[in-house]
């Protein structure tokens, strides 16, 4: 479940030391410099050399000085490690800035024309209404340049309303314009504030989105794991890896049914440990696991086609499904098993008939129109198998349909 998050405030206020540093290093820099440029220009024919020049170098480097910081805090990233201290130097430098551009015109101001006058200070104040734009992102920030640079002029031409026909004027203008601009620059702030959270909101909640689709992901990906172990486990003789009984009754149905529509033979072959109970209290039940996982081993190196199933049946008894094998050719496969096991030569004392283990087995094999079902199959080699034991053991039998049953020893 996916809650609606708010950035928490101290998150907010270093993404909006952060914004103002990355949009307002630049802009502060450019709209002094070129105001600054601007003002030597004005003043050149009026104030000293001097006087000009020391101005625009402690403005240069108050600019320099500032920038510097801008940078250093973004690339340490101190706006999020002490964003008080990143504060209160933006603020100062801000209102720094300000307070330079209000002296150079009280500075002025008895020094250069009336004209000139007016025209440095419409140039404070545009540089004072651009400035809203990148850096009313932390209201203060602007507050504090716009302070700096236009209330010591409007106090000045207050006290001074007498020594300049406008100076009352200007006073009260630029005290009513820096309040509209207070005003201006809350709501702009306001903005961009809200738009800053609902960007931090939306970032968040996609990542979140993100992370929980990939642990779904996950998840599915191990409940798939598990469902494929669950099945293995469900189907799989755990001693000798073999296909157990049930997973034998489903390719026995799936074969039934295929022989039917291809109206090819299949076959079975059921196949028992001869005399293995006394096997067992002869040698143990381990040394019969071992013998038991050997005929296993046995049983599918004899098979080697595909479709073959070589299964466990239970206890000491094996399958072997045979798709599209006719009673000729299951024979073969059973007469193979046998050598192999011969071959083997598993030393079995108790044993009427062999000094080795033997097996016995029986054949079912279905035509593909019969009707049969897998038990109606395993019945039918069941009694092959039983055949094959009545007749003495080690022997193979082949029970070639329900109506018929033929038998073949070997
Ligand atoms: N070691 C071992 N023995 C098993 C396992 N499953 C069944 N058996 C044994 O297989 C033996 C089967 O004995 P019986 O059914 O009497 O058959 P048999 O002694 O082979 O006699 P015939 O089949 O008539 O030749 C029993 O002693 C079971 O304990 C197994 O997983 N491991």
């Amino acid at each position: 479940m996916i809650y609606q998050r708010h950035i928490p405030r101290e998150e907010l206020f270093s993404a909006q030391l952060e914004m103002l540093m990355q949009n307002g290093q630049l802009g502060t820099v450019v709209a002094n410099t070129v105001g600054m440029v601007a003002s030597m220009a004005i003043f050149w024919p009026f104030v000293d050399f001097t006087s000009i020049m020391l101005w625009g170098a402690a403005f240069l480097i108050l600019l320099l000085l500032r920038s510097l910081q801008m940078s250093n805090a973004l690339v340490n990233h101190s706006y999020r490690t002490h964003p008080k201290s990143v504060y209160w130097k933006l603020i100062l430098g801000s209102a720094a800035t300000g307070l330079v551009w209000a002296s150079a015109y009280i500075f002025a101001a008895t020094r250069v024309p009336i004209t000139m006058q007016y025209t440095f200070l419409l140039l404070i104040v545009m540089i004072t209404a651009i400035s809203v734009g990148f850096s009313v992102i932390i209201r203060e920030y602007f507050i504090a340049f716009l302070i700096g640079a236009l209330w010591p002029i409007a106090w000045w031409s207050l006290v001074h309303y007498w020594q300049q026909p406008y100076n009352l004027l200007i006073g009260l203008v630029l005290l009513a314009f820096t309040a509209v601009l207070v005003v201006i620059c809350d709501r702009v702030h306001r903005t961009f504030r809200n738009m800053l959270a609902l960007n931090w909101e939306r970032e968040t909640m996609a990542r979140e989105l993100g992370d929980m689709a990939g642990s779904l992901r996950d998840r599915n990906r191990q409940l798939r794991d598990a469902r494929r172990q669950l099945t293995d486990l469900a189907n799989i003789d755990e001693l000798t890896g073999l296909g157990n009984r049930r997973m034998v009754n489903t390719a026995l149905k799936a074969e039934i049914n295929r022989a039917r529509r291809t109206a090819t033979p299949l076959s079975v072959i059921l196949l028992d440990v001869d005399y293995f109970k006394a096997y067992n209290d002869t040698y143990g039940h381990p040394a019969g696991d071992e013998v038991l996982q050997r005929l296993a081993d046995i049983m599918q190196n004899a098979t080697s086609r595909a479709g073959e199933v070589v299964g466990r049946y239970g206890g000491e008894e094996f399958i072997l499904v045979l798709p599209g094998s006719s009673s000729p050719s299951a024979m073969r496969i059973a007469e193979r098993l046998k050598d192999f096991i011969a071959e083997a030569a598993i030393p079995h004392g108790e044993s009427d008939v062999s000094p080795s283990i033997t097996v016995s087995q029986g054949i079912a094999t279905v035509e593909p129109d019969t009707e049969l079902m897998p038990a109606d199959l395993i019945k039918m080699a069941d009694k092959a198998l039983y055949k094959a034991k009545a007749s003495g053991r080690n022997a193979i039998v082949v029970e070639e349909s329900l109506s018929a049953p033929l038998a073949a020893e070997a």
